[in-house]
């Protein structure tokens, strides 16, 4: 047995994939063979689906199929919906969706079938179905009228028109629709990784989600993008953005935002392209403030720690101009990378093998005697009874 420990196992290659790659070197976010980016830039987040899900960008047709087969799959069961009203109003969202998928799970009759075509067809139910949770949840706990599915919508306006109750106008829906490409896909974060892990017992698609659901909501990882928001609000002002991260930092506290576990010293490329997409909303909806604060706040983390922004520090206030609520950011981020999840799920089910790592103990050697003055007694009682 090799005894290498790398705690966190960074940089421990756990996977072979073909799914993505982030190449450090090039700065680049490579998908299939595609840079991230330039997806989000030139195609919509079902051309991605296509590509994530069957290996290929979907033509004209494909992309309609698609989209009919997202459409048909619309539509939460009765018994979804009773349940997540039964949740006392204060769960985390986060907990809502991990309850909700996992509900789902029981009215999924291929749930057991692992074939590459019945984990495809269970994907895209997903694809349709976790935004509902994610937009009818929020709704039911806080005593807002649930809104239906809108199909002459394109996905992503759909999904953003379920949570505000507005149908977006081309620019918001623009934003929202490359805000969920970026997050669909990254290779083997935490969540990803727990995913895999679990689909490698055979175990089934929704249970492998409900535990990145699980893992995603952590601060380190996919929650962060709500407690940037928190601290955002809580600055109120460029200064107060400033002061307020150096308080932070001299408390040796994280900046929540900021820092990544690969790129570290070298900006997230997804963040910059969130960045962009901060300075047009902010210029449309006249709040060149909110822009400004994020700026001040990425130059004060480079002068005092050299590090970058990630992807959640500009997600969060691009989410919060489109009028999604904080509570709602993370399952958002969740509800995206439903689409990775799945691809790897599938990818794991195609070629598994078990993950079953070892450990370096530390606890004592040698053996202990089991049998000692104190458990004698107690066995003797026993026996007279
Ligand atoms: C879409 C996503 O999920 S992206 C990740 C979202 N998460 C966050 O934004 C949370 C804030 N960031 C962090 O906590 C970290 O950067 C992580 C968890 C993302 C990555 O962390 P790791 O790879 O474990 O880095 P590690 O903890 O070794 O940090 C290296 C150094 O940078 C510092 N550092 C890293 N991130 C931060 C941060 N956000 N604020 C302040 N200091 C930081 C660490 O304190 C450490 O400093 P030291 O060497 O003086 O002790
Ligand atoms: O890659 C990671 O570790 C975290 C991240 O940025 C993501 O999941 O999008």
């Amino acid at each position: 047995m090799s005894d290498l420990y790398l705690p966190g196992l960074e940089n421990v290659v756990a996977s072979e994939t073909g799914i993505s790659y982030l190449d450090v070197e090039k700065e680049e976010i490579v998908i299939r063979g595609y840079d991230l980016i330039e997806l989000a830039q030139q195609a919509v987040y079902l051309d991605v689906a296509g590509l994530l899900l069957d290996g290929e960008l979907p033509d004209e047709a494909g992309r309609a199929a698609l989209e009919a087969s997202i459409a048909d799959a619309y539509g939460l069961p009765q018994n979804v919906r009773a349940i997540l009203h039964l949740l006392p109003a204060n769960t985390p969202a986060m907990d809502v969706l991990r309850t909700g998928i996992s509900v789902l799970s029981s009215y999924d009759e291929e749930l057991d079938d692992r074939s590459p075509e019945a984990n495809r067809r269970k994907a895209i139910r997903l694809l349709a179905r976790v935004p509902q949770i994610v937009a009818y949840g929020h709704r039911a706990l806080t005593k807002q009228p649930l809104i239906e599915p809108d199909s002459s919508l394109s996905y992503s306006a759909n999904f953003l028109y379920m949570i505000t109750g507005k149908v977006p106008s081309a620019l918001e829906a623009g934003i929202f629709d490359q805000s969920l490409i970026v997050y669909s896909e990254h290779e083997m974060p935490n969540s990803t990784f727990t995913a895999r892990v679990i689909a490698s017992t055979q175990s089934d698609l929704y249970g492998a989600l409900v535990g990145a659901v699980a893992s995603l909501k952590g601060t380190l990882h996919g929650g962060a993008n709500e407690a940037v928001m928190e601290m955002l609000l809580e600055a109120g002002s460029e200064d107060g953005m400033e002061a307020l991260i150096k308080e932070r930092l001299a408390r040796r506290e994280r900046i929540m935002g900021f820092g990544h576990r690969v790129y570290m010293r070298k900006p997230d490329p997804r963040a910059l392209l969130m960045k962009d997409a901060l300075a047009l909303l902010a210029a449309h909806f006249g709040q060149p403030d909110l822009y400004h604060m994020c700026v001040r706040g990425e130059e004060v983390m480079r002068r005092e720690k050299e590090l970058h922004p990630n992807l959640d520090y500009y997600a969060a206030p691009v989410y919060h101009l489109l009028g999604i609520p904080t509570a709602l950011f993370t399952p958002v981020f969740l509800a995206a990378r439903t689409l990775g999840i799945s691809a790897h799920v599938m990818e794991q089910h195609a070629h598994n093998r078990l993950f079953r790592p070892r450990v370096r103990y530390t606890g004592p050697r040698g053996l202990h005697p089991l049998i000692t003055d104190q458990l004698l007694p107690e066995r003797e009682e026993d026996e007279e009874e």
